[in-house]
């Protein structure tokens, strides 16, 4: 290590005074302005993270559904998954530690770490289309550099895109090519093998509105779409040809506002979806003949996806155990239906998808999804090869759906939600159950539920995957009295771990009452926490 080397680098990505970031459910998250000096020892940490696992680490500069001000950066792990635990307090106190403390911060991870510092390290680096992300990626750069790492500069990707080409090119080109084109192919190659498996009948050329969240998105989809032409053709709103990112559309502001985005003209019964900021997440949405809002949100897609994984089992002759893993944030009726009438196992983490998909990796086929629409499959490697398998002995009937789970694991991207991926894997499915939107909607009835912020997030501390509240005291029982007050109820708080509030989650038999009780825990919070912030008021 040329200690001399970083302190001079590092000097030209001075960290602002008394600043102090966490790395959080999804990496660091803040203003772009403050992100500079972050940036630069999130590659220095990247080499390090390399030589240590003898892999490619790759680095993301994005804030995903946050403002198109901010900014933000994630690590990923060999295998594509979320930064390890261990390694995020690295990052933590690397982003933190004052220029005179960086040498010895850097020293401490190198061995507390068993880090080799021959060894060789390589970096790939992906970037979403904020304005200020490519100069923030080539502070990546910098800092990769001034270790000695090499890197590959893929410039804009899709966050998952990212996440696919670490996985490549970690497991030997056995996933798949670590290019954007291995990318498109692999996934394209699936999907319209798939779809020529639909039996279709005249009016079946398939179309679908996408909002692009005036994001990254929108330019990977335009690049993708002439390759699954055959099988869907997509029209593109909020394409960033004229608005701002994440504002008045995307994913998360149509999940979180319950209604459509802006920018999108929509006729009844006509099947929509939404990406985020980073085309990680996906929630679809239709309005009925009367002009109603229906949202299908990641609840009712890890329903889709594993009712059809388990029907083409049953086909197949296979008895693998699939499992479902969701949050607190999941529709009391969705795990009900999941658990009830499906029969399938349902499994609850804490929020953040790193959570989800450890949990997912412990079934032969883990769905996981979040409400909010970020989420995948996975597929253990023993059912991987016994599928295989199966496609090329099996007689005709089974071999056609062995054939068909083939082409879906492909079509997954197992390394992490994927908005492209899923929406084929939705697209897919639907064409081949010749399902229309509204009947995949009546598939359960949502409860009412409603989201609130409040201050203050530091006091409050849960336990029981975030269902129950620990701190302050008094809180919880409050908590459940008020939900007492009320039919099919339900409600939790947690601090957010990428914006600086308390997040509150109700539901009930009704929207008024879901609202009622979610203002009422607002409340308690407002005055259990401290009085912090403005007095919530009701009204949405
Ligand atoms: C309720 C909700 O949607 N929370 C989101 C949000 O986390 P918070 O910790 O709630 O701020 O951002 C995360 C990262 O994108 C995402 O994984 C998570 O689901
Ligand atoms: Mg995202």
């Amino acid at each position: 290590m040329d200690l001399g080397a970083i302190t001079k680098y590092s000097a030209l990505h001075a960290k602002p005074n008394g600043l102090i970031l966490q790395y959080g459910t999804a990496g660091f998250r803040t203003k772009a302005e403050h992100l500079d000096h972050v940036m630069f020892r999130m590659g220095l940490l990247a080499v390090l993270r390399s030589k240590q696992t003898k892999s490619t680490i790759g680095v993301m500069v994005t804030a995903s559904h946050n403002p198109e001000e901010d900014n933000g950066v994630k690590l990923v792990d060999p295998l594509g998954e979320m930064l390890a635990p261990s390694w995020e307090e690295h990052a933590t106190c690397l982003a933190n530690a004052e220029e005179q403390d960086m040498q010895r911060v850097l020293i401490d991870i190198s061995e507390k770490e068993a880090v080799n510092l021959q060894q060789d390290a390589f970096v790939v680096i992906g970037r979403d289309t904020r304005p200020s992300s490519e100069k923030l990626s080539q502070s990546v750069i910098d800092g990769v550099t001034v270790l000695g790492g090499q890197f590959h500069d893929y410039g804009l990707l899709t966050t998952p895109q990212l996440h696919y080409m670490v996985y490549c090119r970690n497991t030997g080109g056995r996933y798949g090519k670590a290019t954007i084109e291995g990318y498109y192919q692999k996934l394209s190659k699936a999907f319209v093998e798939l779809t020529k498996q639909a039996s279709c009948s005249g009016d079946e050329y398939r179309s679908l509105k996408v909002d692009c969240a005036n994001g990254i998105g929108a330019l990977k989809l335009r690049e993708m779409e002439h390759y699954f032409s055959q099988g869907l053709s997509v029209q593109l709103f909020n394409d960033g040809s004229k608005g701002k990112l994440n504002h008045l559309c995307g994913a998360d502001f149509v999940k979180s506002h319950q209604k459509p985005p802006q920018g999108m003209e929509i006729k009844s019964n006509e099947r929509c979806c939404s990406f985020d900021g980073d085309a990680d997440r996906i929630v679809y949405y239709y309005h009925d003949a009367d002009g109603h809002f229906h949202l299908i949100d990641g609840d009712k897609i890890a329903t889709l996806i594993s009712s059809f994984l388990k029907e083409l089992l049953v086909e197949i002759g296979e008895s693998l155990n699939i499992g479902v893993v969701q949050t607190a944030y999941a529709n009391g009726s969705s795990t009900r239906y999941l658990e009830e009438v499906m029969k399938v196992p349902v499994y609850c983490t804490k929020t953040g998808v790193k959570h989800l998909h450890h949990k997912a990796q412990e079934f032969d086929i883990g769905v996981y999804f979040e409400a909010n629409g970020h989420g995948t499959a996975l597929f253990s490697t023993a059912v991987e090869m016994k599928i295989k398998q199966s496609a090329e002995q099996l007689e005709d009937k089974k071999r056609k759906a062995a054939k068909m789970l083939e082409n879906i694991i492909d079509l997954f991207n197992q390394a992490a939600g994927d908005a492209i991926s899923d929406m084929l894997v939705i697209e897919a499915i639907l064409a081949l159950k010749g399902l229309t939107v509204q009947q995949w909607d009546a598939l359960y009835t949502d409860l009412p539920n409603r989201q609130l912020k409040v201050a203050d997030r530091r006091v409050i501390s849960t336990t029981d995957a975030e269902r129950q509240a620990v701190t302050p005291p008094g809180l919880q029982e409050a908590i459940n009295d008020l939900v007492k007050k009320y039919k099919l109820s339900r409600a939790f708080v947690r601090p957010s771990g990428t914006e600086d509030v308390v997040r509150v989650y109700a539901e009930a038999d009704s929207q008024e009452s879901a609202d009622h009780l979610a203002h009422e825990v607002s409340l308690a919070v407002f005055q259990l926490a401290g009085g912090i912030g403005e007095r919530p008021q009701p009204g949405f």
